[in-house]
């Protein structure tokens, strides 16, 4: 009990309380914490972050094509908006889970199983689109698996910008020629979808399109709960968040934190797991802490970037939620120019 109410009083000093609030108004939590007991720590993620970053620094200086595709695709044809991004170091982040999934609503073990939106999963992947459709995106991330594209993509049919999302296709050299684009204008006009396997939801082995309530039954309910919320226990021949952390997070230091640190605003549609691994990292949440991270799908949170940081913001309850806006004075100009843009 005293470590449960340790946990909420340090969860609760880094905001996450702000998100219970949404979640009364909205009948659903974008972040549910229940606190437990558990024992890592991720200095070692922390470690690799920073020997990452100064290689994502390299990356971007070295690896000239990917930053040319950004920069042709995401220059904002508006001279005022890249101003304001220049003078500043501070860039927005957006995470999404997935919406509603097939296999969500039959309450199927799903992990690397890729499987598609549900009617719901797509109003909520809609919804989350409104509700971030006045914050800047110049870059989106997702996971191979069609569930978080489709999120992607429909969220973006709700943006103020009107920006065309485009998956960008580096698979072959083929793949690559035969998906240029030849208008300047027309480039200006997009954003690069990068899909990366590495953010796909973790492995769940031998749990794949097993019933959780039956698997819960047969096995027992606290041998689940440990295979889906414990830090470092895999469940049979599948990956622990632990083992799913090692991929998600280097990549997000090695390709996303890079794209930040230029001042690029970027969205990243993924999972469950791939994303409170992710989070674990941005919040410096530790394995106890990670366990009662529960992330609802379709919904959107915040962080701004700056200075080196990462600072929750919470989930944008509506397009005009003033909260989001107070915070930085960067996005309250962005969405003054697309008042002045669209005059809506
Ligand atoms: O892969 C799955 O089954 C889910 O989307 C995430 O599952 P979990 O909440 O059981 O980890």
């Amino acid at each position: 009990m005293a470590a449960t109410a340790f946990h909420q009083a340090s969860l609760q000093s880094r905001g996450y309380f702000c998100d219970s609030r949404l979640s009364q108004e909205n009948g659903n939590a974008p972040f549910r914490l229940i606190s437990k007991g558990f024992k890592l720590d991720i200095a070692m993620l922390r470690r690799g972050n920073y020997c990452s970053r100064k290689r994502g620094f390299s990356v971007i200086e070295a690896s000239n094509s990917q930053t040319t595709v950004f920069d042709q695709v995401s220059s904002p044809s508006n001279g005022a908006m890249s101003d304001t991004r220049k003078k500043s170091n501070e860039a927005a982040l957006i995470l999404i889970r997935h919406g509603e999934s097939m296999w969500n609503e039959k309450n199927l073990f799903t992990g690397c199983v890729d499987v598609p939106l549900t009617k719901k999963g797509v109003e909520e992947a809609i919804e989350a689109g409104k509700r971030i459709s006045n914050i800047p995106v110049n870059v989106i991330y997702t996971s191979a698996l069609i569930r978080a594209q489709m999120t992607a993509m429909l969220a973006m049919t709700e943006h103020r910008r009107k920006k065309v999302p485009i998956i960008l296709h580096n698979e072959s050299e083929q793949a690559k020629a035969w998906s240029q684009i030849f208008s300047e204008d027309t480039q200006k006009q997009c954003i690069p979808v990068v899909t990366a396997w590495q953010l796909n939801e973790r492995m769940y082995g031998e749990l794949q399109g097993l019933n959780k309530q039956e698997t819960a039954d047969r096995y027992g309910k606290e041998q689940v709960h440990e295979w889906r919320r414990s830090y470092d226990t895999p469940p049979p021949n599948g990956e622990s968040l632990e083992m799913c952390a090692e991929r998600a997070v280097a990549y997000f230091t090695e390709h996303i934190e890079p794209q930040l640190l230029c001042g690029k605003n970027v969205m990243i549609a993924a999972h469950g797991n791939s994303l409170r691994s992710i989070i674990m990292y941005l919040d410096k949440l530790t394995s106890q802490e990670v366990i009662s991270l529960e992330l609802s799908t379709g919904m959107p949170m915040l962080y701004i970037f700056k200075d080196g940081r990462f600072i929750r913001r919470g989930s944008p309850v509506a397009p005009n939620e003033a909260g989001v806006y107070a915070y930085t004075k960067r996005l309250a100009q962005y969405r003054q120019k697309l008042d002045e843009m669209f005059q809506s």
